[in-house]
């Protein structure tokens, strides 16, 4: 038997202090240990220049107990089978914490997209779709956007696999065009989400929006999002990143003035914000990717990638919460640090679920071919996410555990629980 998963060890102390409260048969916490489907393949693209290049992608799928495999395809040179296992049972996690009908799934490619040319990019959308095709489907495992992936990203492989299918076929994947049935809501639903447990979080500590400072790291889709609905609901955004640098203001940043600035110069760094009217120097300075971590802020957001916060800088982060978009942003030992400080994280299984919410809705609508208004959509991603949050608050609460473990209690208890349900011959069917 290979290695365990290294997410799985990691998880191991946590899983533990679980099963002394829920009462787990052991055959069930054996087969949390392994995921269902890993699976490595060739990704072959023809370049501009004639050459053929071969970049390595997987598509892993965790615990499917309880439907179809649900998340992302991510796009970056950092992308391994490590990374995908773990980025994949982190959404059977999450998807059991917001009761969705899915396990967990994820998928990438080895490949720096911003290298690509437009049509390269195409080509190399298409060909992973091939790649993995016997896998994925509707019912069996669906795909959506995740890091450097996008709605444009999402209709090529859309395309790619109805063409294969010989049908058309909507419901395989989520976060595509409204034009090409995607929803209403998913491209600002993940921010927009976490926003929402956020201001749950703050209206359980007797806070107000209008007194707390937010520092936002990464500044794509998610962080944009979150920033720019976190400022219309009163918080300060005080500092955002990119993987180039941050900028600062202690008035507070407009997001949508950065956006517009990083559009056109694909990067924050050179944005200077001054309003005349009051003031001839300039309001804003630059940071460090690092000074924005070790900012003195209410609320730190991380929404880039994996690692941010470590056992190497969680001493020096300043922050009175922190709140994870992006997926697995602090790490097992760097948490540890940080709940010692007494700084608590409002776990990603938690708080960037708005994302797949809303993804699953786009599948519902794709299956009944009836589409929905926004304001429904936010209905019922607001009802979804703040189910959920209250559910851990509560059991945070009632078991003494911190958010994390208790976003994780719920979910096991509904996989062991689906697992029971299915019988032994779901996991043993050589018995
Ligand atoms: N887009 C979605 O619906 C969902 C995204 N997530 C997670 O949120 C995170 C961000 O995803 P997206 O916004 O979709 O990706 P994106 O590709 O749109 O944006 C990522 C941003 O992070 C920045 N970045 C990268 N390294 C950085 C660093 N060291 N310091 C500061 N900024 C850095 C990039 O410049 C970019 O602005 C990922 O972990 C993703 O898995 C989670 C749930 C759903
Ligand atoms: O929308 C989805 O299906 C999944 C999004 C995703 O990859 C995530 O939540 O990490």
């Amino acid at each position: 038997m290979a290695d365990l998963p290294k997410v799985v060890s990691d998880a191991s102390e946590r899983l533990d202090r679980i099963y002394q409260i829920l009462d787990v048969s052991d055959d069930v916490k054996e087969r949390l240990r392994h995921p269902d489907v890993s699976l490595q393949v060739a990704v072959p693209v023809r370049m501009d220049n004639g050459a053929l290049k071969v970049f390595p992608g997987w598509r892993v799928q965790y615990n499917t107990v309880l439907g179809p495999a649900k998340g992302g395809i991510r796009f970056h040179p950092n992308v391994n089978a490590e990374e995908v296992t773990a980025l994949s049972f982190w959404m059977a996690i999450k998807n059991a914490v917001v009761e969705l009908p899915y396990g967990g799934g994820k998928g990438g490619v080895q490949v720096n997209p911003k290298k690509l040319s437009k049509l390269e990019l195409e080509r190399l959308s298409r060909s992973y779709i091939r790649a993995i095709r016997p896998i994925i489907g509707p019912d069996t495992d669906i795909p959506a956007p995740d890091v450097n992936t996008n709605e444009t990203v999402m209709s090529w492989m859309v395309d790619e696999f109805s063409q294969l299918e010989g049908r058309h076929s909507p419901a395989v994947i989520t976060g595509k065009p409204i034009g090409l049935g995607g929803s209403e809501g998913r491209t600002a639903a993940t921010g927009l989400g976490a926003l929402k447990v956020l201001n749950m979080w703050v209206k359980k500590q007797d806070k107000n929006p209008e007194d707390m400072t937010v520092a936002v790291q990464g500044f794509g889709n998610a962080g944009y999002y979150f920033a720019t609905n976190a400022r219309k609901a009163g918080y300060k955004v005080v500092a955002v990143s990119d993987s180039k640098g941050a900028v600062y203001s202690e008035d507070g940043l407009d997001p949508d003035k950065i956006y517009q600035h990083k559009h056109e110069k694909q990067e924050l760094k050179g944005f200077v914000y001054c309003d005349s009217s009051v003031n001839e120097e300039p309001e804003t300075r630059q940071l460090s990717n690092d000074e924005l971590l070790e900012l003195d802020v209410d609320v730190l957001v991380l929404a880039a990638l994996e690692d941010q916060i470590t056992e190497d800088n969680a001493n020096n982060i300043n922050a009175n919460l922190v709140l994870e978009i992006a997926n697995g942003p602090v790490s097992h030992d760097g948490e540890k640090i940080l709940l010692e400080r007494n700084i608590p994280v409002i776990p990603d299984v938690l708080a960037n679920t708005g994302g797949v919410i809303v993804s699953y809705m786009e599948w519902v609508q794709n299956r009944a071919g009836d589409y929905w208004s926004a304001e429904k959509v936010e209905e019922r991603l607001t009802d979804r996410i703040e189910r959920a949050a209250s559910n851990c608050f509560d059991l945070a609460e009632e078991h003494e555990l911190d958010l994390r473990t208790a976003a994780y209690l719920k979910a096991i208890k509904r996989l062991a629980d689906a697992a029971d349900k299915r019988g032994n011959q779901h996991y043993f069917n050589n018995d």
